[in-house]
């Protein structure tokens, strides 16, 4: 179906539109980017109008450079959803055929399709905080957050501190999850106190933490990792986000965290190379979630790799099977990663001492559990529950 394209009125006709419109003086140059509110999608453009591409190029030679950017940054937007299915990524960043809402005249309907219909809950997820990340860089743009991270917490060393439990306890190192709720698990605590969990994990002998800062689907927040980074807990921490865009690299940052979750279902291969570089420029860890051995392949061919997370939850069906960190782990790419001393981390599903002797007899170093230590009424107790013996030392 082709796009349809709602705008009300000249105030809320999309700013990419005016600036393409400003580069030509031509009214048939009517080209909609993607844009913050996802009010009508390029990529799915038909063809005649893609055709036209080379004429805004052309039209483009003698412009500023700023108008110049944009048409770029109007170019890889188009392209971003066909680079990431060549790539085996299912995951469309926004609603190709832009949001069911429409507007005729006065009137607001809505229009539900396999284009403005997401496929599962991950691309609900993503197709959200698209969204959402574009008003927050509306209100915070990134020159501002690059001048706040001067005055951000000092980063603590996450994989150091991961390999340190490691040695010391000769079990995985522990990334423990402060996370109220899921889509998958619904509410997993009424009484949900992220600092008291934090330091109650602490005491347990947690390595790290593991932060939810999403609000829609689990019910997290920034001020949840703030108030840890700010309350005396030392574990270090990871902001568990669904990462789109840079952006979000600096303003975890800023909000104290000391590592960051990348997931490779939603990031194609250059962003993955891209947003590593960030996390390393501003000193956070970058930790690279994969589910299947095609993503675990992609991660693997990109350099500067040093913390991969196996996740045993698939986040398109919410299917949990902790064989899939062994079947991840075994031969030619078990060898590749000891080799280059990646970390790996088992994620999910895990509730025993044999789930967790398991994960560590497939190869991994490290474990990110939530839901079995959250739930418990003290999660001190919980972790020792879940090791089988007293880990904190
Ligand atoms: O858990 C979900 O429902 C979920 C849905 C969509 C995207 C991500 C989701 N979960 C993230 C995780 O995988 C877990 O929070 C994490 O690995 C801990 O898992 P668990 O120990 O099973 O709580």
């Amino acid at each position: 179906m082709e796009a349809t394209i709602s705008m009300k009125t000249a105030t809320n006709t999309p700013t990419s539109l005016v600036s393409l419109q400003s580069i030509h003086s031509r009214p048939k140059f009517t080209f909609f980017k993607p844009n913050p509110l996802g009010i009508s999608m390029a990529q799915n453009l038909p063809l005649s109008i893609r055709a036209q591409k080379s004429e805004l190029k052309e039209a483009a030679a003698g412009i500023s450079e700023s108008d110049a950017l944009k048409v770029k940054e109007w170019e890889v937007g188009m392209f971003q959803d066909e680079v990431a299915a060549s790539q085996g990524i299912r995951i469309r960043r926004r609603p190709p055929t832009g949001p069911p809402l429409h507007y005729v005249g006065p009137f607001e309907f809505r229009l539900q399709n396999e284009g403005n219909t997401p496929r599962n809950i991950l691309e609900e997820i993503v197709w959200h905080k698209d969204v959402e990340v574009s008003q927050l860089k509306g209100r915070t743009p990134l020159l501002l957050l690059k001048k706040a991270l001067e005055s951000a917490p000092p980063v603590r060393d996450f994989i150091g501190a991961l390999k340190a439990a490691n040695l010391q306890t000769g079990l995985p190192g522990l990334i423990a999850e402060v996370k109220k709720a899921s889509p998958s698990r619904g509410i997993l605590r009424e009484d949900f106190d992220p600092v008291e969990i934090a330091k109650a994990y602490e005491k347990g002998g947690a390595a790290c933490l593991s932060v939810l800062t999403d609000r829609k689907y689990f019910q997290g927040g920034f001020e949840n990792l703030e108030k840890i980074r700010n309350s005396g807990v030392k574990c270090p921490l990871l902001c568990k986000e669904f990462v789109i865009d840079a952006w979000q690299i600096y303003y975890a940052r800023t909000k104290g965290a000391d590592a960051i979750l990348l997931i490779a279902a939603v990031l194609p291969d250059l962003d993955i190379q891209y947003m590593t570089k960030i996390c390393k420029m501003v000193g956070l860890t970058a930790l690279v979630e994969v589910h299947d051995e095609r993503e675990m392949d992609r991660v693997l061919g990109i350099d500067g790799i040093e913390l991969i997370g196996i996740n045993n939850r698939n986040l398109e069906t919410f299917e949990v099977d902790i064989s899939n960190t062994k079947k991840l782990l075994q031969g030619e790419r078990g060898r590749r990663i000891q080799e280059r001393g990646i970390i790996v981390v088992g994620e999910s599903g895990l509730f025993t001492p044999s789930d967790i002797a398991y994960v560590q007899e497939a190869g991994v170093k490290a474990v990110l559990v939530g839901e079995s230590i959250v739930k418990q009424s003290d999660p001190t107790k919980g972790i020792a529950g879940l090791f089988g013996k007293d880990i904190s030392c």
